[in-house]
Parts: structure tokens; sequence; C-alpha cells
């Protein structure tokens, strides 16, 4: 508990914005880990042969911008290839670079492209393009109801806890899964992981308790605001978002608020740490709230891990759905 009220005392400043009735993005305050610089960063060239600097590329507009940059939608000119193009100002992002650079292939993860090394301290991270944007602007467009169907939810749980699978197996914790960070192909409605901006790699040392205290305040566990209560399983923080990110595109709003409230994130992270997880309402089935249970245990020994979650019967609906 004191080292809650330790982070807590450090984070006094921050204010937190969550969904709110104008459907405007959620600007949610982020905690960043402290960056090291990887000398074997500079070895990592762009893999897209055809694009070797900015010149080859023509900008057609903003796809968004968050704290780590801003995101446009390019075109290689010789080719016409589109791809989004993540410029990172100020600072250089090893971090994120070595993970991306380290995460093969995947069809759950947004491709990796390569790095345009540019003037003025900027650096471009040239990635596949996800014309569907992310799964909060698709819940915001859809119907006007601001939710997702539990047959399309447990498609996405599939996927996204492939996707997952594919991170853990390498020993990757993606530290900010939230809707916003979970983008869409429009043509098959697949849903892919994005964002390694706070990602970590971890080693089974004491130093993966402080890799992992970042993200976005609103879907962190429990555990990683107060290991020394609650234990530390870096892994299982990514199962507690995505359980929180699900629930959210159902009901259509944060779980931890009602829709259009506002909390302090001082407020946010004691109702986190010391209140019981949210749940389902009844309307829901019963492998959907048993599901959203399992990834929402305040006691580790309890959350389910991310290979158990892939035969629960609630993901196996989205598994036979998606093939
Ligand atoms: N591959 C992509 N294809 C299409 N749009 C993208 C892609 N990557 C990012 N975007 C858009 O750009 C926005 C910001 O991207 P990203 O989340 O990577 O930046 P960030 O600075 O780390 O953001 P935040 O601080 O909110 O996590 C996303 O919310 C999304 O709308």
């Amino acid at each position: 508990m004191a080292l809650l009220q330790k982070r807590l005392n450090l984070k006094l400043d921050l204010h937190i914005e969550l969904p709110h009735d104008d459907q405007t993005l959620p600007k949610i305050d982020k905690i960043f880990p402290t960056r090291f610089t990887n000398p074997l960063i500079t070895n990592i060239s762009t893999t897209t042969q055809q694009v070797a600097c900015k010149a080859d590329l023509e900008k057609l507009q903003v796809l968004g911008s968050g704290s780590g940059g801003i995101v446009y939608k390019v075109r290689h000119k010789k080719t016409s290839a589109i791809y989004a193009l993540k410029v990172v100002r100020g600072g250089h992002p090893d971090q994120e670079i070595e993970i991306l650079g380290s995460v093969d292939q995947s069809p759950f993860i947004v491709g990796f492209r390569g790095i345009l090394e540019e003037q003025f301290g900027e650096v471009g991270i040239l990635l596949e393009y996800m014309d569907g944007g992310s799964l909060d602007n698709l819940v915001k467009k859809t119907n006007g109801s601001n939710t997702l169907s539990e047959e399309t939810i447990a498609r996405i749980a599939f996927q996204v806890l492939s996707g997952l699978d594919h991170l853990h197996t390498r020993k990757i914790v993606h530290c900010d899964i939230k809707p916003a960070n979970l983008m869409i192909d429009k043509t098959t409605m697949n849903v892919k992981i994005a964002d390694f901006g706070v990602s970590c790699k971890v080693t089974g040392s004491e130093e993966d308790q402080s890799k992992t205290y970042a993200g976005t305040c609103a879907y962190m566990s429990p555990e990683r605001f107060d290991p020394y209560t609650y234990g530390c399983n870096p892994f299982a923080g990514d199962v507690w978002s995505l359980g929180l990110s699900l629930m959210e595109v159902f009901i259509g709003y944060y779980p931890y608020l009602k829709p259009g409230q506002k909390a302090e994130s001082t407020a946010l992270m004691f109702e986190i740490c010391m209140e019981e997880p949210p749940s389902l309402p009844n309307h829901a089935s019963e492998d959907f709230r048993n599901f959203i249970n399992c990834c929402l245990h305040k006691d580790l020994a309890k959350r389910w891990s991310v290979s158990q979650l892939l035969f629960h019967p609630f993901v196996l609906r989205g598994r036979s759905s998606n093939s």
C-alpha cells in the first residue's frame, strides 16, 4: 500500500479524462517507463526496401496523434503502396523500435515496415496501414449505440488473445492494451494490436516490476499500481486491460465510471485497487460474463493467462467464427 501511496503522490497532478458523451477521443494520462538506449537499434534498417527515405513518401493525412507522436497516412510515390508513418519527435523511441523489430510477422499484430531516420531529431516508424481505424472509434460509430455484439467481441477476443500469445511467448508485455490501440482491417474486419510505445521485454528479474509500471492509468491492473499488495506477474496486466477493453466495447462506456462521468487519476487508482472489479450486466451471456470475470480477477492466482483464455468457451465461439 505504501508503494501505491507513493505512486499516487507522484501522480497527484494527473487528470484523467475518460470516454464521455461528446464522443471525442478520450485523452487519458499515460505513465512512461524509463527509456534506455540500445546500441543494436542502429542496425535496424528499413525492411521495406523501396522506402529508403522520407522523400519517397507523400503525406496524405493525419491519422491521429498521441503522447508518442503524430501518425500520418502516407503513400509510397513509386508503388502507390499505403502505410501509416508514426513520427516521433524529441527522443529516440529505442524501446518501441526494439520491440517492433523483435516481433515476427503475426496476423494479429500491426505490421512493422521499417525505420526512417529523419532530420531534426525526428524518427519515422513505418507501419502497416489499418484502414478501419481503432476499435474505440468503431464503437463510437456503431448504430449510434456505442456497443458491439457479443459475436463480434468473441471474434475480437480470439484475435487479440492470439496477438498477445505471440507477444507473451516472446517475453514481450504490451502494457497498453485499450480500445484505442486495437486497430481494424476494414476488408477482413480483423483486429490487430498496435502501439508498442510503452511495451517491454521481461526477464524474470525484479526490474520487470518497474518496467511494466507503464501505460494508460485507466486500463492498468491493481498489481501494476501496487505490486506489494497484489503480487507481480507482468503478463497478467495485459489480460486485465483486455478484459476491461472488451467490457467497454460491450456496455459502451468505461466500466469503472458511469456514462459521461469523469475521474481524477488518483480516485480511479484507488477504485481499481480497493473496489471489486466491474462485471457484465445480466443480459450478457453466461460465457461472456465468466470470460470477463476470468480476466478481471484482482487475485493474480485466479486471473487466467492468455493461453488458458484461448480455450475459454467464449473465445472458442470467436475462434470458430474467425476461421
Ligand atoms: N497502423 C496504423 N494505421 C492507421 N492508423 C493508425 C495506425 N497506428 C496509429 N494510428 C492512429 O494514430 C493514433 C495514435 O497512434 P499511437 O497510438 O501509435 O500513438 P501514441 O502517441 O502512442 O498514442 P497514445 O499516447 O494515445 O497511446 C491511433 O489512435 C490511431 O488512430
